[in-house]
């Protein structure tokens, strides 16, 4: 019998609601202190550390025994030098769970008035997510927030959230709080949810828990070569922009690509609002990680498109906490991403010739 996931995809849009709320707020008062730079030089901030504890919290309060691959870890927070961000973290954390109860929301999950937490406890769920994934068993993965560098300039970002059973995707939601709610009022209101569980489609649901507006069903729309264009990173350092622009050249493409960080793309790319998602590795190494594609990739299947490695490969989210070796990835409508496919190989032989 196959599994809907029902229970699980409730816990987790509230637990991405919450979270995005968290993110939301802290970004209009953040300090030039409560930002580090990472081992990778990657910056990471109180809104990522603080809605992970939120999203862990919730999770093991209603799947005990679940296990989380996330992408934060408590270290700098546990040495005298990370007192600061501790206590505001502790103090962004407890204010967002002790907030009341919200419709569906129970204190099942940890949540209200009752559940503060003290600073090691908030430390230690924040370590929650150090699981290391693998090829069997049902763990979630967790992005605090994708696209931090985006965060920090006030543009797009996503709370990013997926269940991974024996290496599939089963539950994607992922929170955008700056992403317009219509693609057609592109200045009108912001803030949109996006949820996808296998075999159930892909939907567009209001981020603020009170709009009682329907969700909306997506389904990629075909495309023209005069209306297809590429979405890619911001980041330089995250993707070879020079590669799609060789890609867009052989595919006829004349519309200019839209850059924009974080699974916003594919989030976009599932609502019609932008035709292939490419990104291709700068070539330093970096291994991608489960988290910045596992919700986006169940987004995607379920809104009718394909996604893959740029060989054509699918994904693999079973090797651990990176999708391994890194080839890239594709993702499209079913009929454009042939076509991207066969321009990518044709764009690496020109490379290697
Ligand atoms: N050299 C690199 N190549 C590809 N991705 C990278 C990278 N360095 C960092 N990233 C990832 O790129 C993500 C953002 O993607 P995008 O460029 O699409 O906005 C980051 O997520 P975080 O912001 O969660 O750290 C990070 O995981
Ligand atoms: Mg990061
Ligand atoms: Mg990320
Ligand atoms: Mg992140």
């Amino acid at each position: 019998m196959s599994t809907t996931y029902e229970a699980e995809k409730q816990v987790a849009i509230a637990a991405v609601r919450r979270a995005s709320a968290l993110t939301a707020s802290v970004f209009n008062k953040l300090v030039k202190n409560e930002t580090l730079t990472k081992d990778d030089k990657s910056p990471v901030t109180v809104g990522d550390f603080s809605a992970q504890a939120v999203v862990n919290t919730m999770l093991l309060r209603a799947f005990p025994e679940d296990n989380i691959v996330g992408e934060e870890d408590a270290a700098d927070m546990r040495v005298e030098s990370g007192k600061l961000l501790r206590n505001r973290i502790v103090e962004l954390v407890n204010e967002t769970i002790t907030a009341p109860l919200q419709a569906g929301e129970t204190e099942a999950w940890g949540l209200g008035p009752d559940y503060a937490q003290t600073p090691e406890q908030i430390m230690d769920i924040i370590d929650r997510g150090n699981y290391n994934g693998g090829s069997t068993g049902r763990f979630w993965t967790l992005d605090p927030i994708d696209g931090t560098k985006g965060f920090l300039r006030g543009e797009q970002y996503a709370v990013c959230l997926a269940l991974i059973v024996d290496s599939q995707v089963q539950l994607g939601v992922m929170g955008c709080p700056n992403l317009p709610v219509s693609v057609s009022n592109p200045s009108g209101p912001r803030g949109c949810i996006f949820v996808a569980s296998r075999g159930q489609g892909a939907w567009q649901i209001p981020l603020d828990a009170s709009d009682s507006s329907a969700p909306i069903p997506l389904t990629i729309p075909t495309f023209t070569k005069d209306t297809l264009n590429l979405l890619e990173s911001v980041e330089k350092a995250h993707a070879k922009l020079s590669f799609n622009d060789r890609v867009a050249e052989l595919l006829g493409i004349t519309k200019a690509p839209t850059r924009m960080d974080s699974q916003a793309k594919y989030c976009s790319l599932a609502r019609g609002d932008g035709g292939v998602y490419l990104r291709m590795p700068v070539g330093s190494g970096y291994k991608e990680k489960i988290w910045d594609h596992a919700p986006g990739a169940v987004l995607v299947e379920e809104a009718g498109g394909v996604i893959t490695d740029s060989r054509g490969e699918p994904l693999n989210f079973g090797l651990g906490r990176t999708l391994g070796e890194n080839f890239g990835v594709i993702a499209a409508g079913k009929n454009v991403h042939a076509h991207v496919l066969e321009a990518v190989k044709k764009a690496k032989e020109e490379e290697t010739s």
